[in-house]
């Protein structure tokens, strides 16, 4: 008899309710409790949805992130928000984006740093610990939604994050280890398994993903501290791993004094076996079967005959799930009306897992026959999938095979190239840019709304693009900028724009995903083969640099960033699927050099994101991933200047890596780390010119002239003045254009104070 439960639900909404609401709550449009009652009113849908598993989840749903969730069920919040007026969910709101509702009294402060969650486009608010952190129950959010499920006839299991993952996630704010914290973190553990426990709780899902990184044995000690002191608790605990295999941590895992393990099946299926030789006889373990990560159909066929002995052996003890929370898959793919039917017939949202879920445990309940028909046309979606000609083209998988080392190398090296660019762009010296995006306004989505409906001619949808693009050019010539950008006007999002040009792609209309807050991705869906048909970005660059006398910098998001925020395919691997889209970019480019843009950028943000879990699998990742982002951009002449962009700021570990990409300017994130992070990028690791992000994007505050005259102060400590440029931290797509104006005005000002004093 397997059981079947879930780890997480997707909480935006189909139709992204939550977005919307937090989003009107924000603007002081709406009050408190209308937020609430949206918010309860998803989690009862959620659970209906869920109402043919064993067990649903609860506290999953969040109104901005789980871990900052989890820091005030823990009664950990930054100082500076102590003191402040208002409620808690001001207070909550102060720590997720720096300001609460309508904060008249101007109770600003810093929003709590952001950071990737493992290897996923979701962001979450990093923990900030001293030596000094305290931590108090705060239980009341946890419990009220267990009450709520309880109410609602679901069978509920309360999901945390557990105590050794949570203290992972933070970081020491004063150089403190984090692991002495866990003395004092345990007994607010204890108390709250105690709570939940007396609140109805049989089970509760405690998840420890740190599992599944490189632990050294000061962590593998505080595993299982943890869980021996929080063994006493009266309830079952399930201890979560996913997103990769356990490795040393397996033995471990499997020996906790817990009642049951969940480990992802689809990332780890290898270790399964070891896995079930090293439990204990009384644990439950949990498989995590249906792929939580992508939104291909799973092979349930094959799956019955992998797990129908595993079923045999254990008996009640085999819990199956989706690998990992489905909060990185959107919502219900029967919403989507104009998905290619044959395509659509492939795939599998969140709804579909958990319904793929449930057929699985009746096979495995009461046979193969109960449930034949969908089997049978399971089968029928995966072997149409495997012999569509729309999948595979002979051509693209020639090219790939001919790809030589010389397809990725410039003519010359940096010194040379560098002379020529700089006779012939004629630059002052700390050259002002911008790193592609500005404001996507309502009007610009109202219009491009209105395009994908047919209700604007595509004639006319250009011609508004191009008013915009023509817009923000003026405000670049005005402001006086150096080098300018068109502004992605054209864009709904750098990804998706290049999926909906590219063949051997899908999008759908509602598949969205949350990245961080109420802010949302479409991943588009790579099914097959990878073909540039025509030039993408080529018209509206050349549009933009036909109205300025200034350089126009073409713009462009590159191969393994395209990859990573992509829904890719499974039946080959991500190296290969990589190189077809950097043959794709490659050619944009040359089109680009073609059309007498002479500088062009190509953003590589999620090539860190792509990093496997564990260091040790590194080197084969860089290797590729570099190699394609060269393949995409070193075609060019050496007058021709490449750009690339990454904003995220940990750099320590992969400069060699980035170093060997060789764009001639890389403009990255360093506005939050006081410049601090340049240290790794002296001459010696790094030739080439860099441009420090001078400003945070994410906030709406203005920076001073003087702050950002300080910071390139440091910039110039570490890098000779030669090789600097001024820019902010990354696009400015989620701002308006009454904070970008005066940012930028005094980002302008502070370049030409800097080439004053010089
Ligand atoms: N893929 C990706 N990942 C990324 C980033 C990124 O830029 N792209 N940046 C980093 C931070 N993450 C981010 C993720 C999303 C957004 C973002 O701004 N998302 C927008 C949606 C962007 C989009 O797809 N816009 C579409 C659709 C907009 C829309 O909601 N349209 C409305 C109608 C228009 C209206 O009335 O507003 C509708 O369909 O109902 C468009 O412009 O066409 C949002 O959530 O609001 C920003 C940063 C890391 N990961
Ligand atoms: N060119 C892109 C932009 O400015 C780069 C964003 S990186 C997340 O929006
Ligand atoms: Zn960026």
């Amino acid at each position: 008899m397997a059981i079947t439960h879930n780890l997480g639900f997707p909480r935006i909404g189909a139709k992204r309710e939550l977005k919307f609401a937090l989003e009107a709550y924000w603007k002081g449009q709406t009050k408190e409790a209308e937020l609430q009652q949206t918010g309860a009113e998803l989690r009862q849908l959620h659970w209906q949805q869920q109402s043919g598993l064993n067990w649903a989840p609860v506290g999953d749903f969040s109104f901005y992130d789980q871990v900052l969730d989890t820091s005030f069920t823990l009664g950990h919040l930054p100082e500076r928000v102590s003191n402040l007026a208002g409620t808690e969910l001001d207070n909550y709101f102060r720590v997720a984006r720096g300001r609460a509702v309508n904060d008249s009294a101007c109770q600003c402060v810093h929003a709590g740093e952001m950071t990737k969650w493992f290897d996923t486009n979701y962001h979450y608010i990093v923990p900030e610990f001293t030596q000094d952190t305290e931590f108090t129950l705060n239980p009341a959010r946890l419990i009220r939604q267990l009450q709520e499920a309880k109410s609602q006839g679901v069978n509920a299991k309360p999901v945390i994050i557990g105590p050794v993952t949570y203290l992972w996630l933070g970081k020491s704010k004063d150089g403190c280890d984090r692991l002495q914290l866990l003395d004092k973190l345990l007994p607010v553990y204890q108390a709250l398994l105690q709570q939940l426990a007396d609140a109805g709780a049989e089970w509760v899902q405690i998840d420890e993903p740190a599992l599944v990184t490189e632990l050294d044995r000061n962590w593998q000690h505080a595993v299982n501290v943890a869980y021996h002191q929080l063994k006493a608790a009266p309830v079952k605990l399930l201890v979560a791993t996913y997103f990769d295999e356990l490795r040393d941590n397996l033995k471990l895992a499997c020996e906790l004094p817990v009642a049951g393990l969940h480990i992802d099946a689809v990332r780890a299926r290898t270790e399964v076996v070891r896995v079930i030789d090293w439990l204990p006889s009384h644990k439950v373990l949990s498989l995590g079967i249906i792929d939580g990560r992508n939104i291909w159909k799973s092979d349930l066929t094959e799956l019955l005959s992998w797990l129908e002995p595993i079923s045999q052996k254990l008996g009640e003890r085999l819990w199956l799930a989706p690998s990992c929370s489905l909060l990185h898959v959107p919502v219900d793919l029967t919403a989507e009306q104009n998905l290619d039917s044959e395509i659509k017939n492939w795939l599998a949202f969140a709804q579909q897992k958990i319904d793929e879920l449930s057929t699985l445990a009746t096979a495995l309940n009461e046979g193969r026959a109960s449930v034949a028909e969908k089997l049978a046309q399971n089968r029928d979606a995966l072997a149409g999938r495997r012999a569509s000609d729309r999948v595979h083209n002979p051509t693209v998988q020639e090219s790939v095979a001919k790809i030589t080392p010389a397809l990725g190398k410039r003519a010359s090296s940096y010194s040379k190239r560098t002379a020529k660019q700089r006779q012939q762009l004629a630059l002052p010296r700390y050259p002002t840019t911008t790193i592609g995006s500005f404001p996507q306004t309502p009007q610009i989505r109202k219009d491009r709304l209105a395009f994908k409906q047919g209700e604007l001619k595509l004639d006319e949808y250009q011609n508004r693009m191009r008013t915009e693009i023509e817009y923000s050019v003026r405000e670049q010539e005005a402001l006086g900028l150096d080098v300018l950008v068109h502004g992605e006007a054209e864009r709904n999002d750098m990804v998706e724009y290049f999926g909906e040009q590219l063949e051997g792609y899908v999008f759908s209309q509602f598949g969205w995903v949350q990245s961080y807050g109420s802010r949302c991705v479409k991943p588009p869906i790579l099914f097959g083969d990878i073909t540039r048909p025509h030039t993408m970005t080529v018209e509206w660059i050349r549009y933009a640099q036909s109205l300025t006398d200034k350089p126009m910098k073409g713009m462009l998001t590159g191969p393994v960033t395209i990859l990573n925020w992509s829904f890719v395919r499974d039946d080959q691997p991500r190296s290969e699927t990589c190189k077809q889209l950097a043959l794709a970019i490659r050619k944009e480019v040359l089109d680009l050099q073609a059309a007498g843009v002479n500088i062009i950028q190509i953003d590589e943000a999620a090539l860190r994101e792509g990093l496997p879990l564990r260091q040790s699998q590194w080197q084969e990742y860089l290797t590729w991933a570099v190699e394609c982002f060269r393949i995409s951009a070193n075609g060019v002449k050496d007058e021709t200047q490449i750009h690339t962009h990454m904003c995220y700021s940990e750099f320590n570990d992969i400069i060699d890596a980035i170093a060997h990409m060789d764009a001639d300017v890389i403009t990255i994130e360093t506005s939050r780390s006081d410049m601090e992070l340049l240290d790794v990028f002296d001459s010696f690791k790094y030739p080439n010119e860099i441009g420090p992000g001078v400003y945070d994007i994410h906030s709406p505050n203005i920076p001073s002239e003087e702050h950002i005259v300080n910071l390139m102060g440091k910039a110039r400590e570490r890098i000779p003045a030669e090789r600097l440029w001024i820019n902010p931290d990354c696009g400015l797509k989620t701002r308006q254009w009454d904070e970008v104006r005066p940012a930028l005005q005094n980002m302008v000002s502070a370049a030409k104070s800097l080439r004053n004093s010089a």
